[in-house]
């Protein structure tokens, strides 16, 4: 086990936006977080990460309770990508990605070799290495993206979390990001909103509607016919790709 959310309620306004989910991230995994918009995705990210504390319930990572860890812990080890995800203006790209190392890093140590292999390490893996020395400001949004993937690579975590990471991005990079996530040895959870690119790269998928957790399973359980009318409100056939072996969906005009 690696991350496990055990109940979890959060309410705001008198809505109660997740509403008892439960489940386990297995190490090593990517995790997909199917579900269509408003259905809780970024609230429940945020909890595993601590952005929101919980109503009830708990997040455990390796056993021990989230709310127990301090914040630069939680730092040194999940690294969290969000939907939104902004940054200071007058940044070169490869500070972006250093501050990835923050974390790491003590008031009395030093920029190390290591800090610095790490952050070339990150600008390679996501193809940004020629555009380091580049303005943050003079990027595109799907530069931007990948920049925030390096950010999150160099920290160096043994849980990534990242929300709808794939937005902005053109087809050659959404599927470069998300071959890149399934191969790292880490914990992925990604929230998606396209099914298909979902069923070829993550192990496990679970699904929320409402707030709740209505279908969790390998792609190939999950994703039915009768569970894209029913929480996606699709018609659509599901079939096993002959390429890929991988559930694919047709969706029906
Ligand atoms: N801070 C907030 N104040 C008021 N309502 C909120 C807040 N955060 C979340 N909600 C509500 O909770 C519900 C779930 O929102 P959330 O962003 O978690 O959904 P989502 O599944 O990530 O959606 P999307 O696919 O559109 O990104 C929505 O109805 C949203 O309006």
């Amino acid at each position: 086990m690696s991350i496990k959310a055990d109940n979890l309620v959060w309410k705001i306004g008198g809505k109660t936006v997740i509403n008892g989910v439960s489940f386990e991230a297995e190490p090593g995994k990517m995790l997909g977080l199917l579900g269509p918009n408003g259905s809780g995705k970024t609230s429940l990210l945020r909890l595993l990460t601590r952005l929101k504390r919980p109503h009830a319930g708990r997040v455990m990572l390796d056993d021990r309770d989230l709310s127990k860890f301090r914040r630069r812990a939680i730092a040194q080890r999940v690294a969290f990508i969000e939907q939104h995800a902004t940054t200071n203006a007058n940044l070169k790209v490869e500070d972006v990605v250093k501050l990835g190392r923050f974390p790491h890093r003590s008031m009395f140590s030093g920029w190390s070799r290591e800090d610095d292999a790490a952050v070339s390490e990150a600008l390679e893996r996501t193809g940004m290495s020629a555009k380091r020395h580049d303005a943050w400001q003079s990027l595109s949004g799907g530069e931007k993206q990948r920049t925030h993937l390096a950010r999150a690579l160099a920290q160096s975590p043994k849980e990534l979390i990242l929300d709808e990471p794939t937005n902005h991005l053109d087809v050659q990079h959404q599927i470069g990001l998300l071959r890149l996530v399934s191969s790292l040895p880490i914990t992925s959870i990604i929230a998606l909103h396209d099914l298909n690119h979902a069923a070829m790269f993550c192990d496990r998928l679970i699904v929320m509607q409402a707030g709740k957790v209505v279908a969790a399973g390998v792609p190939e359980e999950v994703l039915t016919r009768d569970l894209l009318r029913e929480v996606f409100s699709v018609e659509a056939h599901v079939e096993t790709s002959p390429h890929h072996a991988r559930p694919h969906i047709h969706f029906l005009r």
